[in-house]
C-alpha cells in the first residue's frame, strides 16, 4: 500500500462568505470537510449526536468559524429545526449530508429492523435534512455535496441496505439537480474508496489494508480524507458552478477494479 497526503490546492479565501452546514462533523471525513472549509473562509454548522467529538472538531478551526448542534439526523423534526435554525441566523450557501454508516452483513442477515435502521439513517435522513434547507439554499443559489461510496453503481457485497440507500441518494441528488436548476443549486455526490478513518479500524485490518487498498484500488492507496474535503471545496466555490448531478469518484480507481466488497471471501 502506498500512502498519498490530502493535498491543498484551493486560494485562501475561496470561501469567504460562505455558511455550510456538515453533518457528521465530529469525525473522519465531515471533520476534515469542516476544518478545510473553514480554512477557506467559511463559517460551517456541524451536526453529530456527540458533543465531546463536535466540540473537538472547533479546536481545529479558528473561533468564531464553526458551531454545532448535538442532533441525530434521523430524527426529522429535530434535524429540520436545527437546518431551519442555521438559516436563519447565517444563510446557507453548502449543505454536506456526510453522517452516515452501516453494519457489514450479507443480505440474508439484514433483519427487517438493520435494513430500517440504516435506510433511515442514509436515505431518509438527506431526504428530509435537504429538503429543510431547499428554501436558504434558494436564497443564496447554494450546492448540496452528498457523501455516497465508491462502487455505488456497481453493487458491494455485505452492503446491501447501504448500497441501496446511497443509490436512492443518487437518484434523489439527480431529480433535485433537475427540479433545483432553475434556483440556481447545486446538487451532487462525492464517492469515496476506502478512507482509513476511525469506522473502519474495527475491520480486520488484513481486509482493509491487504483486499479493499492493495488488491481491490487500482492505484493501491487508501483515499485521504482531507482530498475528499478539496473536492467538497472545490464543488462549493465559483469554480464548480456549472457542476450538478454528478457522482465524482474519489478512490484512486477502485470502481473500475475487482469492487469494494466487505466480504474477505470475495477475494478468495
Ligand atoms: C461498493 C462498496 C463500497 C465500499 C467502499 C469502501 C469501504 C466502505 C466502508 C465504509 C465505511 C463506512 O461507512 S465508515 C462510516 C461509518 N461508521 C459506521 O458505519 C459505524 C456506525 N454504524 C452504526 O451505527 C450501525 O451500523 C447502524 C445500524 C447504522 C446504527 O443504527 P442503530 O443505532 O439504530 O443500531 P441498533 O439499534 O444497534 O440496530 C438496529 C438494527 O440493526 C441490526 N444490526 C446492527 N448491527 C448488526 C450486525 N452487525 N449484523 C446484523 N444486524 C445488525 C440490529 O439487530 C437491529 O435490528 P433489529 O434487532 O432487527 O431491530
Ligand atoms: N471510511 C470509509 O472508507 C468510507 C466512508 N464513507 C462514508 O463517508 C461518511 C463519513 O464516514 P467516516 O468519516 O469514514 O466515518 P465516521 O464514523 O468517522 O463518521 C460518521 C459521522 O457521522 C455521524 N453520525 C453517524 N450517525 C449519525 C446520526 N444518526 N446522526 C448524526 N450524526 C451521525 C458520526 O457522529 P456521531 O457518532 O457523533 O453521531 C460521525 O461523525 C459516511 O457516510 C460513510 O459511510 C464512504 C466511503 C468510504
Amino acid at each position: 500500500m502506498t500512502a498519498t497526503k490530502g493535498t491543498r490546492v484551493l486560494a485562501p479565501g475561496t470561501l469567504d462568505g460562505l455558511s455550510a452546514l456538515v453533518t457528521g462533523a465530529g469525525s473522519g471525513i465531515g471533520r476534515a470537510v469542516t476544518v478545510r472549509l473553514a480554512e477557506l473562509g467559511a463559517h460551517v454548522t456541524g451536526i453529530g449526536r456527540h458533543e465531546d467529538t463536535l466540540a473537538a472538531t472547533g479546536e481545529l478551526v479558528d473561533s468564531g468559524a464553526y458551531d454545532y448542534h448535538v442532533c441525530d439526523v434521523r430524527d426529522l423534526d429535530a434535524v429540520s429545526a436545527v437546518v431551519a435554525d442555521t438559516g436563519r441566523r447565517h444563510g446557507l450557501g453548502l449543505l454536506v449530508n456526510n453522517a452516515g454508516g452501516q453494519f457489514f452483513a450479507r443480505a440474508d442477515d439484514i433483519s427487517p429492523g438493520g435494513w430500517r435502521s440504516v435506510l433511515d439513517l442514509n436515505l431518509t435522513s438527506v431526504f428530509h435534512i435537504t429538503k429543510a434547507a431547499h428554501p436558504f439554499l434558494a436564497a443564496s443559489r447554494g450546492a448540496v455535496v452528498n457523501i455516497s461510496l465508491s462502487g455505488v453503481e456497481r453493487g458491494g457485497m455485505g452492503m446491501a441496505h447501504s448500497i441501496a440507500a446511497r443509490a436512492g441518494v443518487l437518484g434523489l441528488t439527480r431529480t433535485l439537480a433537475l427540479e433545483w436548476a432553475a434556483e440556481g443549486i447545486r446538487l451532487n455526490c462525492l464517492g469515496p474508496g476506502t478512507v482509513l478513518t476511525h469506522a473502519l479500524s474495527d475491520e480486520a485490518s488484513e481486509h482493509v489494508l491487504g483486499n479493499l487498498v492493495d488488491r481491490a484500488t487500482p492505484m493501491r492507496t487508501p483515499t485521504p480524507p482531507e482530498d475528499v474535503a478539496e473536492l467538497v471545496a472545490f464543488l462549493a466555490s465559483p469554480a464548480g458552478a456549472l457542476m450538478t448531478g454528478q457522482l465524482l469518484q474519489i478512490d484512486g480507481g477502485a470502481h473500475l477494479g475487482p469492487g469494494l466488497h466487505m466480504l474477505p471471501e470475495a477475494y478468495r
